[in-house]
């Protein structure tokens, strides 16, 4: 049986979990879950948890946890034969304690951004809402502006990037992180990460990594609920 590792990344609105998820997932053949993802694929669909997520999410407020877990547990359960990392849940201890209650973890990854950085960086953030594909006008430009490179479909800013949910979105993190990353360190599976740059942080990222991955095991606990 092949060995599976499993990842969470943790972070505040716009510190990179997005970026750094596709790489480790590109580098080490990993599948990269977000949550973001699974709720603008629900509200793209119109399912009733997606129209109850878009209120929440458009007032820059969390989506409640019993949405959430049911959302993404079942996702996780589809997973058994997979590697993966898992970015954008959990988000509060509840999301936190329901995780470990499916699946052991291997690691978890936290960024820990400057505010000044964040707000920088998500007002120039533009994606592509059908594949989720996103872009930095700065760091990362479409090679046409404002299209998407592979459809050549326009680019959108989300509304929760707007400066107004903005706010909002990171005092609300603090606040309901540090529980989960207490708990996180707690399990001695806390990796934190400080700069200002993805590139920085990526070496060595992509080297711890490297060192966990042979030796972790497969998690036969990791089942739908
Ligand atoms: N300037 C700059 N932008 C970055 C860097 N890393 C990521 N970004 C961009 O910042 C925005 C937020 O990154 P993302 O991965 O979506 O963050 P998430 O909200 O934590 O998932 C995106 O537009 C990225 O392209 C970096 O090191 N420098
Ligand atoms: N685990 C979660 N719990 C509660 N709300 C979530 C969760 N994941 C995503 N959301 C909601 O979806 C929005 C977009 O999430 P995401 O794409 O991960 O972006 P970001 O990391 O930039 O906030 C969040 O601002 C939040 O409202």
């Amino acid at each position: 049986m092949s060995k599976l590792f499993r990842a969470v990344i943790m972070g505040p609105p716009g510190s990179g979990k997005g970026t750094i998820s596709e790489r480790i997932a590109q580098s080490f053949g990993l599948t990269h879950l977000s949550s973001g993802d699974f709720l603008r694929e629900n509200i793209a669909a119109n399912t009733e948890a997606g129209v109850l997520a878009k209120t929440y999410i458009e007032k820059g407020l969390l989506v409640p946890d019993h949405v959430m877990t049911r959302l993404v547990l079942p996702r996780l359960g589809e997973m058994t034969r997979y590697s993966w990392v898992l970015d954008g849940f959990p988000r509060t201890l509840i999301q936190a304690k329901a995780l470990n209650s499916s699946c052991d973890l291997d690691m978890v990854i936290s960024l820990n951004i400057p505010l000044e950085t964040l707000k920088e960086r998500l007002s120039h953030r533009w994606i592509h809402p059908a594949s989720g594909r996103v872009y930095n006008m700065v760091f990362n430009p479409p090679r046409i502006q404002g299209v998407d490179d592979v459809t050549g479909e326009p680019l959108v800013q989300q509304d929760d990037d707007r400066p107004e949910a903005l706010v909002t979105r990171l005092r609300h993190y603090k606040d309901v992180a540090k529980p989960v990353i207490d708990l996180y360190k707690s399990m001695g599976i806390l990796h934190t990460f400080s700069d200002t740059e993805t590139d920085q942080i990526w070496p060595y990222i992509s080297s711890l990594i490297s060192n966990k991955i042979p030796t972790v095991r497969p998690d036969p606990r990791c089942t739908s609920p």
